[in-house]
């Protein structure tokens, strides 16, 4: 029996509908959400996320502004720039794009974001937050996974889920959202021994990794469900994820493609943190 691909691009635009009566609603109330972009430097790839990010902002009426720097640019400037964003009314969200260059360090740069508009769920206050089960702004692309899940009705509760890798801004929020939604939780990370006996035990496995073919259909427990939120190029300089999608989708029950699968969910849920953020912002000035 083989897998039933899971379509990124279909869920992400079902919550793309919810969020144009969000906006427009909000706009019949006077307020536009505001997204400020920020990229340091000439990273291809960087610029091409940015692109696709300012395209969805756009396509569903939120304002968005870009600030393109050199990577000459100090790290002063850069906290000078977020400090003013943080006090303009109109700016609801602030993002700024990683990596950033050597001489900056990105720990300072996302403290310095007020939480209020951390529409990327990387600042301390909102991580603390999450892990403590209440209220804010999640970090998109495990957001993004959840969305998915909950779309195509895939239970979570009492579910072992096998988080692969543990990055501050997808492996680790990951495994805290699935935590919260009750499921037990494993992380392996590049000092795993045997990943392949944790792998096998899931019931979902979501792997954020960056190493291509690193799931085999061997790694996985008959029809497991496969997130994949690698981004990688394989051989032919094509885009594939983390799984070989060719073998595992023969075994699994449910399976993301890499394009279609993650990405287009990671861009809508920085959409909805924006508008959320906006309602927010709305509430709290009519409350005084
Ligand atoms: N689709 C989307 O929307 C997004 C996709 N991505 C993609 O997801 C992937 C992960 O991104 P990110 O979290 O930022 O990456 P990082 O490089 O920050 O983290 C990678 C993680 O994988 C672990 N790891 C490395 N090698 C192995 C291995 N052989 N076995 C098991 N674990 C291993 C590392 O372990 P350790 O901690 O020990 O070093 C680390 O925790 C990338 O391909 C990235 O491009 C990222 C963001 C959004
Ligand atoms: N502050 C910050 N916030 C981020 O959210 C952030 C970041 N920095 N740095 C880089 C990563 C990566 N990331 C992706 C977003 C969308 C796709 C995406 O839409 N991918 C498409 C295809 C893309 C293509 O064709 O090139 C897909 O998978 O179908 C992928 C990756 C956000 N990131």
């Amino acid at each position: 029996m083989s897998a039933s691909i899971i379509d990124g691009k279909l869920i992400a635009d079902h919550y793309r509908q919810q969020l144009k009566t969000q906006i427009q609603q909000l706009k019949e109330q006077g307020v536009v959400p505001g997204l400020a972009v920020i990229l340091v430097g000439d990273n291809h790839a960087s610029h091409s996320y940015v692109k696709m990010k300012r395209k969805a902002c756009s396509n569903l009426g939120i304002h968005s502004e870009l600030y393109l720097y050199e990577s000459t640019l100090t790290q002063e400037e850069l906290l000078g720039k977020i400090r003013e964003l943080n006090e303009q009314d109109h700016i609801h969200g602030i993002l700024v794009q990683l990596p950033l260059p050597e001489h900056i360090n990105p720990i300072t740069v996302i403290e310095t974001i007020s939480p209020s508009k951390d529409v990327d769920g990387f600042h301390p206050v909102s991580i603390g937050k999450m892990v403590t089960n209440q209220d804010t702004f999640y970090s998109c692309t495990p957001l993004g996974v959840m969305k998915m899940l909950e779309y195509e009705n895939i239970p979570v509760e009492g579910k072992h889920v096998v988080i692969l890798g543990r990055s501050n801004i997808v492996g680790k929020p990951a495994g805290h959202l699935f935590l919260n939604r009750n499921a037990t939780v494993t992380y392996c990370h590049s000092k795993t021994d045997n990943m392949s006996s944790f792998t096998q035990q899931a019931d979902i496995i979501v792997s954020a990794v960056g190493k291509a073919n690193l799931i085999g259909a061997r790694d996985i427990k008959p029809g497991a469900v496969i997130i994949d939120v690698g981004m990688n190029r394989n051989e032919d300089g094509k885009l594939c994820g983390d799984v070989n999608f060719e073998e595992v989708k023969e075994k699994a029950g449910k399976i993301t493609p890499v394009p279609g699968g993650v990405g287009p969910m990671t861009i809508t849920m920085l959409l909805y943190n924006t508008v959320k953020s906006a309602e927010w912002a709305h509430r709290n000035r009519q409350n005084g």
